[in-house]
């Protein structure tokens, strides 16, 4: 084999050459682009596609808080009607969460599996867009639940794709871009929809115009879909060139384990839950907030609201990356609750600037994230990993479902400074959970906590010991 042949095949952890790849590369040249185990194809052309695949998917997922005052006046709803639309997003997946990697793994596969949630998001975007034109407020929330059907699954088929294609020590990098490409995704949204919508208000008004809008969104939603075929065609062709077995990255659901997981995963899933609907839903009914008490108008309004996520797509690779080598991961989060606590005090309490605080909640929520994630992976073994991190995921979403409502409510009735303190009250009981977490862990000699350096020495330690005891 030519060095740079050699040098190729051994780029990729899915190993596999010989003359059936000759064969195959030879329509096309057997150039670096054309061979899938060339580091080229595998970086330039597969992760970008695999980083797109949720792109359309998290753009709309905010449409709602990117258009919350126009959505409101041009359907004549109130807050709480609103925020259903995020509640409905989240209602499936309290139950699809738990079988999406056994549906993508055991059913369709994941290249039908990923373009058929992209065809449901697409279709739900479509059907709320649809709704608007038709100023029906039912069929919008048909429209956010098929969206959600497909939302959630589709990021368990980019993960699934992304363990495939960069099995090893790339993965934490590669799952830091596809969270950035999404928080890219949310950030354009927040930007674009108010100045579109302003746009075709030039001729159309109201609910009609929001309708156009709307489609903009179901457009972004096809280009995901596109590239997830482009995908599925060069995942394929990959595997009869590479002779590759499908990988499975979620192990189907068994409810027998949920009973055998360890007391800090509880206490990962009530942190994550209590976190999170602290962010979505503020960011859900950040509009109007920052309009009304720091007078911005819609476009500046929408330029604050959008700075978790654009701060969140720089920082959160770049804290990945360091909290990889750091380790320390309870500290980490607790780090990131308390720091994004105190910027939901200054939103509530102070007239400070609030490009300041959401600066700041940009880099804690990134902190946040590569941090609690991966601790999962280190107290559930590999083949129970898609049941808890399905678990996880559909209590987090029976949370936004609930609370999402709630928020709204809240604001209807009381105001945005009530809704701030009662994001600060979630907030707190994340930080209880934390350190409940930090004190079990701390107490019964656990890793989640350890230094990086520290944890590799226990599990060469405790590989040692394994293999001495199998001989
Ligand atoms: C990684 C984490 N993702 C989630 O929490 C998803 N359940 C929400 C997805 C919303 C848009 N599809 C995050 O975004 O921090």
């Amino acid at each position: 084999m030519g060095d740079q042949k050699k040098e190729e095949t051994e780029s990729s952890p899915l190993l596999s050459s010989g003359s059936s790849m000759d064969i195959e590369l030879q329509g096309c040249g057997a150039t670096p682009f054309c061979n899938p185990n060339s580091f080229v194809h595998r970086y330039f052309i597969v992760l970008v596609l695999i980083c797109f695949l949720s792109f359309g998917s998290y753009f709309c997922y905010d449409n709602p808080a990117a258009l919350q005052d126009t959505m409101i006046n041009d359907l004549d709803i109130n807050e709480s009607k609103f925020m259903a639309f995020y509640s409905f997003y989240s209602w499936p997946n309290v139950v699809l969460c738990m079988f999406g990697g056994y549906l993508i793994d055991r059913v369709f596969g994941v290249r039908l599996g990923a373009i058929i949630f992209s065809i449901f998001v697409t279709c739900g975007q479509v059907l709320f867009a649809f709704g608007s034109l038709l100023d029906s407020y039912a069929v919008m929330c048909l429209g956010r639940f098929v969206f959600g059907i497909g939302g959630e699954s589709l990021a368990v088929a980019q993960n699934t794709y992304a363990v495939k294609w960069f099995q090893g020590k790339a993965l934490n990098m590669v799952f830091g871009l596809q969270l950035s490409f999404s928080r890219v995704g949310s950030t354009v949204n927040m930007n674009v929809m108010q100045p579109i919508y302003d746009y075709i208000d030039q001729s159309t008004h109201g609910y009609k115009c929001l309708g156009i809008a709307l489609f903009v969104g179901a457009f972004m939603c096809i280009f995901s879909l596109i590239l997830g075929i482009i995908l599925a065609v060069l995942d394929k062709r990959a595997d009869n060139i590479l002779k590759r077995k499908n990988v499975a990255s979620e192990e189907m659901i068994k409810f027998r384990d949920i009973l055998t997981f360890p007391f800090p995963f509880w206490l990962i899933s009530v942190i994550c839950v209590a976190y999170y609907v602290a962010v979505f839903p503020f960011i859900g009914l950040g509009l109007v907030f920052f309009e009304m008490k720091f007078g911005l108008s819609p476009t500046s309004a929408n330029a604050v609201n959008s700075l978790v996520y654009i701060v969140s797509a720089v920082a959160s690779p770049v804290f990945g990356f360091l909290i990889d080598r750091s380790g320390k991961n309870v500290f980490w989060v607790l780090i990131g609750i308390l720091v994004t606590l105190a910027c939901h005090m200054l939103l509530a309490f102070t007239f400070l600037n609030p490009y300041i605080a959401m600066i700041i909640m940009g880099l804690s929520y990134s902190v946040l994230a590569s941090a609690l994630w991966p601790m999962v992976a280190l107290i559930i073994p590999a083949h129970q990993l898609g049941t808890a991190y399905g678990i996880m995921q559909a209590i987090q979403n029976l949370g936004l479902a609930v609370i999402s409502l709630t928020a709204g409510i809240v604001v209807d009735k009381n105001g945005y400074l009530i809704l701030e303190v009662f994001f600060m009250a979630w907030l707190c009981l994340a930080l209880i959970a934390g350190v409940l977490l930090y004190l079990w862990d701390a107490s019964n000699g656990g890793k989640l906590n350890l230094s990086a350096k520290i944890r590799h020495l226990e599990d060469a330690k405790l590989a040692a010991e394994s293999e001495k005891a199998l001989q």
